[in-house]
């Protein structure tokens, strides 16, 4: 389920009478619950639901079961404090309900928790893949150390340095071995069901990736030819959401060209399909197969995300470290279109 279908009414006054109210400055990214907004709805009638109206979190639409309810609520609370809400000032209006293919394409898309629900082949995800106190030792191993500073994010590189104007590394540049403080995780990785026992030992790059609040990934396939077959993303501090694409048209030239770390996003108006996991503290993605070599994975830049009707925001850094192995040769994969060593233009 995603948003409801009703939207703020256009223009001025109180718009239609309608059994729907649409609510602003009102919400978990205020710091009121549903719960508490319903309670206090509930004294004008019977409410039937309280909903998220946007992706702000501040603003919601409450359903009454009929009209007289729904202006009885309007009329008491618009524009005064409310006491039972933190004493905030509530912008209310009659809402309205919106056609269904404006509600389709503001809807966010729904947000999986199990890998197995997307159905992309080669997508897995173990939750509390490590322990708190682990990621804790992670978190402080790498703040110790160096980051460089990309235009919204922070980064730093293991084994191989990644370079974003090429998307790809220098394989005659070998950095050194992995430090030791990830060794129990490439340890750990040889407990992914189905893998060969040796990928922990050939795993040789590392990037970790510091995401601030709200800072997302433009939507990429990790160049064919960089990285081999599998990559493992470990995820700290935060949780985010990970959308993945399947553009229909493939082809490895419609990448996101907007170098070091730009917001460009030069897929838009082509077709694709969507899908999108929540990716937790402390779990463990793996791409292999179709998802490492066909789709796109992105992370949108919201500061609020929704899952499963549930307004989450994002309080905290996120933090990754992605695992991958160095590819020597050409990659032949069975997607040549999205890949660089197969397609004629490369
Ligand atoms: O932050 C992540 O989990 C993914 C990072 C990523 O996709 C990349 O570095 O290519
Ligand atoms: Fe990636």
């Amino acid at each position: 389920m995603g948003l409801p279908r009703f939207g703020r009414p256009k223009g001025g006054g109180g718009g239609q009478p309608s059994p729907n109210l649409y609510v602003a400055n009102c919400g978990p990214a205020v710091g009121i619950s549903y719960d508490e907004i319903r309670s206090v709805f509930g004294g004008f009638g019977q409410v039937k639901g309280v909903y998220a109206a946007d992706e702000s979190g501040a603003r919601v639409v409450v359903c009454f079961d009929g009209e007289v309810s729904a202006r009885a609520a309007l009329e008491a609370l618009n524009g005064r404090p409310c006491s039972d809400l933190g004493g905030r000032s509530l912008h209310v209006r009659y809402s309205v309900e919106r056609p269904v293919c404006q509600a389709k394409m503001n809807d966010s898309l729904p947000v999986h928790t199990y890998a197995s629900e997307l159905k992309i082949p080669g997508l897995y995800l173990l939750h509390d893949f490590i322990s708190l106190g682990e990621e804790k030792e992670l978190l402080g191993a790498v703040d110790d150390r160096p980051w460089n500073s990309l235009v919204k994010r922070r980064v730093q590189h293991y084994g191989y340095e990644f370079r974003y104007d090429t998307r790809n590394v220098d394989a005659n540049r070998h950095l050194g071995e992995l430090p030791s403080f990830v060794s129990f995780i490439l340890e750990r990785i040889s407990s992914f069901p189905g893998l060969p026992c040796a990928t922990n030992a050939s795993l040789d790059q590392l990037t970790v990736n510091e995401y601030p609040v709200g800072v997302g990934l433009s939507p990429h396939i990790d160049t064919h030819s960089a990285f081999e077959d599998l990559i493992f993303s470990l995820s700290l501090a935060g949780p985010c959401i990970m959308e993945f694409r399947r553009y229909l048209e493939g082809g490895w030239l419609h990448k996101d060209v907007s170098g070091s770390d730009g917001n460009v996003d030069s897929l838009e108006n082509t077709k694709f399909l969507r899908k999108a996991i929540c990716l937790p503290p402390r779990s463990m993605l793996l791409l292999s197969a179709e998802a490492r070599y066909a789709w796109h994975h992105y992370i949108p830049h919201h500061k609020i995300d929704i899952v499963m009707d549930k307004v989450i925001k994002r309080s905290s850094r996120r933090v990754s470290f992605t695992f991958r192995k160095v590819r020597t040769g050409p990659c032949r994969c069975e997607f040549p279109s999205y890949c660089d060593s197969q397609s004629k233009h490369a």
